[in-house]
C-alpha cells in the first residue's frame, strides 16, 4: 500500500472534511483522518491541534500529502507551516491548486469550509492531487526556504520538539485508521 493522505480540520471545516473523505473513498484513495469530529454539545475545536497532527506525519515523510480545512483555511495553514518541510498552501481556486504543485511542490493543501462551496473544493483537491512538481527553476527557491528552515530550527532539536506536538499534549484527538487499501 502507498503512503496515505492525511486530513484534518476544526469544527468549521468538519463538513468539507467529509466530501473530501467521500472523494477520496469514491477513487480509492487510502487516507488517514487526524480532524475534529462534529460534536453539536462541544465547543469549537482548535485548529492547532489537526494541523500539528497532520504537519508532523507529512513533515516526517509518513504522509503522500496533508489536507487541511478550517473556517477559513488561514489558521491552519499558518500552524501546519510551522513544521519543518510543509509546504502547506492555502488555496481558493484550481489556478492556484495547480500553480502551488507545479511551482511551490506544495504537499499540504488548505481550504476553507466556510469560504468556498463544495464542488469548487473538490476540483481544488482533484487538481491539488493531479499537478506534479515542475522542477528546475522552482529548486533553487525551494532550497532558500529548506536554508532558511535549518537555521531556524536547528535540525535535530526541532524534530524533538514536533514529534513532542504531535504526540503529546496537543494529541487530544485520536486518529481514525480508515485506510482502503
Ligand atoms: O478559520 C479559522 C481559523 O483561521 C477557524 O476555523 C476559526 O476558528 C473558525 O472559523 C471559528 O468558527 P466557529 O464557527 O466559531 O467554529
Amino acid at each position: 500500500m502507498g503512503k496515505r493522505i492525511y486530513l484534518g480540520n476544526d469544527t468549521a471545516g468538519y463538513e468539507l472534511k467529509m466530501k473530501c473523505i467521500e472523494y477520496l473513498e469514491g477513487k480509492k484513495i487510502p487516507y488517514a483522518d487526524c480532524g475534529s469530529e462534529n460534536d453539536p454539545d462541544i465547543e469549537s475545536t482548535r485548529y492547532p491541534f489537526f494541523a500539528a497532527k497532520v504537519a508532523a506525519a507529512v513533515s516526517r515523510g509518513e504522509a503522500r500529502c496533508g489536507i487541511l480545512i478550517c473556517g477559513t483555511g488561514i489558521g491552519i495553514s499558518m500552524m501546519a507551516n510551522k513544521f519543518r518541510g510543509v509546504r502547506a498552501a492555502l488555496c481558493t481556486s484550481t489556478y492556484l491548486s495547480k500553480m502551488t504543485r507545479m511551482h511551490n511542490d506544495a504537499n499540504i493543501l488548505c481550504m476553507g469550509g466556510k469560504t468556498i462551496g463544495e464542488w469548487e473544493a473538490l476540483d481544488i483537491l482533484e487538481t491539488f492531487l493531479n499537478t506534479e512538481y515542475d522542477g528546475g527553476f522552482h529548486d533553487g527557491s525551494l532550497n532558500l526556504i529548506k536554508e532558511a528552515e535549518e537555521y531556524m530550527y536547528n535540525g535535530k532539536i526541532w524534530e524533538q520538539e514536533a514529534r513532542k506536538i504531535s504526540t503529546g499534549s496537543l494529541a487530544d484527538a485520536e486518529i481514525f485508521d480508515r485506510s482502503l487499501g
